[in-house]
């Protein structure tokens, strides 16, 4: 997530700013709709260490449609959650160019990265990150502020959040009283309480009991209905089969694409039909955001680039 211990930045409406209204983002093509949620090409990142440098991504390169649903899979140390990273601007590239929402993240300063995370992306990981000293509401609320919504925009965003998450009921709560498939619930709610163009999550169901990940698996389907952009790095294959699209990481690059089960049955509807559907009536339930139909990959296998 975006959100910084740092105090709320003043809230400039009632409602959040949308991607066509960040056009001081340098990079920004003011038409973000139109562009892909993300697409890494030709990436390079190499970390030093301390007995030879270790090559991340050598030459990686993917495409996620808007409102589609990828699974990113390979072997340990293969670069996943340095790909995650990159696209959520958390890492530098050395080589090669990354989008997101079109903007390009190269060109951005460290502080252009972190409004462009507040605005366009969604974090959730493996532990869930939540305030432990706050209800479930405030977790939301909070999050929902600090990406500079209004207090009462935020609070709404927060019940409608939490009513779509099935959580409305603990809303009073305190997150420790919560269930690890419930505090993942939370956490998904906070990364969304920007209304991100993609919710990026990695091995979201790594610290989960089979009941908890078949929770936050059926949440994910549930999102990408609705038109939400999600990009997942698991290493189990059920969950990715639930994915819309499955690619494959070896060696610092996307090496294989196949499609999920996702695309097949239920998430059709939703997504062949997103172009011009709300995301944010549907998951936010703050006016304003499109998404463009997200239906490529559906199907389909192929060997990406
Ligand atoms: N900050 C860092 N400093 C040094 N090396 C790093 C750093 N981050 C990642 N690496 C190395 O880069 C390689 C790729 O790491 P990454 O975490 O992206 O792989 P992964 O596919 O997500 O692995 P896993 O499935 O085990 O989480 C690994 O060899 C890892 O040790």
């Amino acid at each position: 997530m975006s959100e910084s211990p740092g105090s709320p930045e003043p809230s400039r409406s009632s409602e959040p700013p949308r991607s066509s209204e960040l056009p001081e983002l340098p990079g920004s093509p003011g038409t973000g709709s139109e562009e892909p949620a993300v697409r890494l090409r030709s990436v390079y990142r190499t970390f030093d260490a301390e007995t030879a440098p270790v090559h991340a991504l050598r030459g990686a390169s993917l495409t996620v449609a808007r409102g589609e649903f990828v699974a990113v899979m390979g072997p340990s140390g293969s670069g996943k959650s340095t790909l995650l990273n990159v696209v959520a601007g958390l890492e530098r590239v050395d080589d090669g160019s990354v989008t997101v929402a079109g903007i390009a993240l190269t060109a951005l300063s460290e502080a252009d990265l972190a409004r462009l995370r507040r605005h366009h992306v969604g974090m959730v990981f493996q532990f869930f990150h939540l305030l432990e000293a706050m209800s479930v509401a405030d977790n939301v609320v909070l999050a929902a502020r600090l990406s500079g919504a209004g207090r009462r925009a935020a609070v709404r965003r927060g019940h409608d959040l939490l009513d779509l998450l099935g959580l409305l009921e603990r809303a009073d709560s305190m997150p420790g009283t919560l269930s690890g498939g419930q505090r993942q619930r939370l956490a998904i709610a906070r990364a969304l309480a920007n209304e991100p163009t993609v919710l990026l999550a990695d091995e979201p169901t790594g610290a989960l009991d089979s009941a908890g990940a078949a929770e936050v698996l059926d949440l994910f389907t549930r999102l990408h209905e609705r038109g939400q952009t999600i990009l997942m790095v698991t290493h189990d294959p059920q969950v990715a089969a639930g994915a819309q699209r499955i690619v494959t990481m070896r060696d610092g690059r996307v090496s294989t694409s196949a499609s999920g089960g996702a695309g097949a049955g239920t998430g059709a509807a939703g997504v062949a039909g997103a172009g011009g559907a709300t995301v944010a009536a549907g998951v936010a339930g703050a006016g304003g955001a499109t998404v463009a139909g997200g239906g490529a990959g559906r199907g389909r296998a192929e060997v990406s680039a």
